[in-house]
């Protein structure tokens, strides 16, 4: 039984395949305490939150069972993701449901912005009539500058074309293709902030944007400019748009986010020209729904070990490219594991080479599964997620490569580990049929399937001295299921790769190391 504890407040409807999975028990506790949170974490295996619950490095470190954090919406800024990632925490996100919500409540603030709608409101409200002090701008001819092209800037930008305005964008990640699709003016973000009767920034809360709107950049802006920000606090610097409104720079600025949320009594709202929602952006019954459903959905594929999209913390495979890898992913980590059990000392360099088929695709995957493998000889509680994190922590040096060369098989991955005391290779394929073999160790040339318990002997090319194995092993009722042998040259060194059908204990392999002819013996549990 998995237990899913959710911890901010998600649509009832959207969760609903979490309700009815007979393996999934959910746990709804909003408002928790930092400590009720903490003992919460302790027994659950998926965390799903919105934007409300900080998941900190400590609450991951209390997390002894989690295997996936699911947030509700884009924004990840609640979640420590290296956290997450040294402990192999997949984080998963739901970026497309609240897309248009959130580009639609820019839209609306824009437009309340313009025409001084909630002040006007309160006034009038309270039995004014001041035509005259409320007299707005039209969004027809201005040029609104959007920082940050992605999805909900991009859907903004849509909108504010229809409304007639001119659209220019800054995001260092937009093409020219994509530019003119959305009938958007590409530019610099300098060009951006000085043309701009409206600016709003629409990217994440980063390092590289956090302050991107600073005191600097508000004195290059155009008088009389509005500023929108509905995508996180902190992207623009609250000091600096306070003094920028206050010395009549700014004409007016609508908020959604804020550096802390609930902001409180924050200085920004003692300014008639600030009006502000608290965090709406999602806050729609369509949005909701959709980013419950989809990261339920995302987390239930990751409980039940199926293929998943939207990972934070692992790069994303297309569907397609997920399909052509699959099949391959049992021999990757079957060959690290390999590699790792048949080498001698500490891991230094790990060096993977594709070629045939394989080699064509993005590879990437396979290596980290191959690390995945290799790791999980040595360390426990290894998956994709922080295998690289765990392999740099270490000081090993991953090296990926393709190769064009003719290994006479259609595809081929192969295996290099390097210790601190000798190097090693393992190469496999898939048989038409027949599934995962290992085709070469070293330089000799086996066909072996990688599973089960396996005894790698290296041993002299010599009359007698398979008969010695057998003899050992079967005076010990172990019996040999299937036996590969190979040598460089006759009389030369040799190997041979048994498949037995128990695990051995010290003392056999002990004895197996004292028979004539046995250079070494190893173990490999696959
Ligand atoms: N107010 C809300 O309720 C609400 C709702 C949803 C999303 N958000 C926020 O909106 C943000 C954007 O969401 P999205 O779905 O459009 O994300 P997205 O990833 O589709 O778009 C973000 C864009 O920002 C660009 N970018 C990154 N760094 C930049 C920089 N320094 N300068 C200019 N552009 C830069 C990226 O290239 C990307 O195109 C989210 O990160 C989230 O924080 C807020
Ligand atoms: O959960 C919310 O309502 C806010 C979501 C929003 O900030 C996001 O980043 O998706």
């Amino acid at each position: 039984m998995y237990k899913v504890l959710i911890t901010d407040p998600l649509s009832d409807l959207g969760i609903q395949k979490l309700l009815m999975d007979p393996e999934v028990e959910v746990v709804r506790k909003t408002n928790l305490s930092f400590d009720e949170l903490l003992l919460e974490i302790e027994s659950a295996d998926a965390l799903l939150v919105r934007s409300q619950t900080q998941v900190t490095a400590e609450v991951i470190e209390k997390a002894a069972r989690l295997k996936v954090i699911g947030r509700a919406g884009v924004g990840v800024d609640n979640i420590d993701i290296t956290a997450a990632t040294k402990k192999g925490i997949i984080v998963v996100n739901a970026p497309d449901g609240n897309t248009i919500s959130t580009a639609e409540h820019t839209f609306a603030m824009m437009i309340a912005l313009a025409r001084n709608i909630p002040q006007a409101y309160r006034s009038t409200i309270q039995g004014e009539w001041k035509r005259k002090q409320f007299v707005g701008v039209e969004l027809k001819g201005k040029t609104l500058s959007i920082i940050g092209l992605g999805r909900i800037g991009g859907e903004l930008a849509k909108r504010a074309k229809v409304f007639q305005m001119d659209v220019v964008a800054y995001d260092p990640y937009l093409t020219e293709q994509r530019a003119k699709k959305l009938g958007v003016k590409k530019a610099s973000f300098e060009e951006a902030i000085a043309i701009g009767d409206f600016i709003t920034v629409h990217t994440p809360l980063t390092k590289t944007t956090r302050h991107l709107i600073n005191q600097d950049v508000f004195t290059q802006m155009k008088p009389g400019v509005r500023i929108l920000n509905c995508a996180r606090g902190g992207i623009i610097d609250e000091d600096a748009l306070y003094e920028a409104i206050q010395s009549g720079k700014v004409a007016g600025a609508a908020l959604d986010v804020f550096v802390t949320e609930p902001p409180g009594e924050h200085p920004l709202f003692s300014l008639p020209q600030v009006i502000a929602t608290p965090h709406l952006g999602a806050s729609t019954v369509e949005a909701q729904e959709n980013v419950a459903i989809d990261v339920s959905e995302e987390v239930l594929h990751i409980l039940h070990k199926q293929p998943f999209k939207n990972a934070v913390n692992l790069p994303s495979i297309p569907e397609e490219l997920q399909a052509k890898l699959q099949p391959y992913q049992g021999l990757a980590e079957k060959l690290g594991q390999f590699a790792a059990q048949v080498v001698q000392g500490a891991l230094e360099k790990i060096t993977v080479t594709f070629a045939g088929e394989v080699a064509q695709w993005d590879i990437a995957p396979l290596t980290r599964t191959i690390l995945k493998g290799a790791l999980s000889c040595h360390l426990s509680d290894v998956n994709d997620v922080n295998a690289p994190h765990l392999a740099k922590h270490r000081g090993i040096q991953i090296i990926e490569q393709k190769s064009t060369k003719n290994y006479g098989f259609t595809q081929l991955i192969k295996v290099e580990i390097k210790t601190d005391q000798e190097q090693r290779s393992v190469a496999g394929t898939l048989l038409n049929g027949l599934g995962p073999r290992i085709t070469k160790v070293d330089n000799y040339s086996i066909d072996i399937s990688p599973d089960g318990h396996l005894l790698f002997i290296q041993h002299q090319d010599r009359p007698g001295a398979i008969g010695r194995v057998g003899s050992v092993l079967g005076k010990y009722d172990i019996n040999i299921a299937t036996m590969q042998v190979g040598r460089e040259e006759i009389g030369g060194q040799a190997i041979m790769l048994l498949h037995i059908d128990k695990g051995l204990t010290s003392d056999i392999l002990q004895e197996l190391q004292q028979v004539e002819g046995i250079y070494s013996v190893k173990e490999i549990a696959l």
